[in-house]
């Protein structure tokens, strides 16, 4: 696991813009794209760019239960507005929030994951440890599963919500196995609130409690945080 620290948020962004540059470089045609505060400073980069991703794929780790693609709340409308409407995908995938068959919508997008093999995947990390929507406790081989949220991850995200009952209780998020597959995998963390999770996942014992620290098994993890973030490790 390569850790690499930064002042703040906006050089963060600046750093993980060119590793998705450099992919793309190489020849990457599959994203894998995360939501959240922590990304906003990359996808601004992004956008602001020439980089093209008209020839490419993108696939989200997760989405709300219950909520519909032009809720501003949902995933699919945060995709849109931070990075879709300025650099579209040929294809963009994300969980349907709406079907609430899980056996049948998780099947459906761990076959997507299956068929176009994440060339770099992005992820945030909760304050919890979780990435994607794996909270403590799920499986390290995970695959695509519905997911009740903790309350540390519903409080968390109740900032975007009018209020905390808003917070849906379910999410769909691709799972710890299917992650794990990306060929390059960066997490990315800023503030505070993160530093105690990122000592668990970069010096802690790989354990299922903390399922980001699963990356210190990963061939190919990077991880960009800022001084805050860092500021517990030794
Ligand atoms: N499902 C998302 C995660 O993918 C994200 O990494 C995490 C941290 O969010 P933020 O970047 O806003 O701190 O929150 C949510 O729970």
């Amino acid at each position: 696991m390569k850790v690499i620290i930064v002042k703040n948020a906006a050089e963060g962004g600046k750093k993980a813009f060119e590793i998705f540059k450099k992919k793309l470089d190489e020849g990457a045609t599959v994203f894998g794209l995360a939501t959240g505060g922590t990304p906003e400073t990359t996808y601004q980069e992004l956008c602001d760019s020439d980089l093209d991703f008209s020839n490419c794929i993108s696939i989200n780790l997760d989405e709300y239960v219950g909520l519909p693609a032009d809720n501003p709340q949902s995933y699919h409308y945060y995709m849109k507005k931070h990075l879709f409407e300025k650099k579209p995908f040929a294809h963009s995938y994300l969980p349907d929030g709406q079907n609430d068959d899980a056996k049948v919508e998780c099947e459906r997008y761990s076959r997507i994951i299956a068929e176009n093999p994440v060339d770099l995947q992005l992820l945030g990390i909760g304050r919890n440890g979780h990435i994607g929507f794996n909270e403590p406790g799920s499986a390290f081989d995970g695959r695509t599963q519905k997911i009740r949220l903790t309350e540390s991850t519903i409080a968390a995200n109740a900032r975007y919500f009018e209020n905390e009952n808003d917070v849906p209780k379910y999410a769909y998020s691709m799972g710890i196995g299917e992650i794990m597959q990306a060929k390059t995998v960066l997490l990315e963390a800023y503030g505070k609130d993160k530093a105690d999770a990122i000592k668990k996942m970069v010096e802690g014992e790989p354990t299922e409690e903390v399922p980001a620290s699963v990356l210190q098994t990963h061939d190919d993890a990077i991880v960009i945080v800022d001084e805050d973030a860092a500021s517990l490790l030794r």
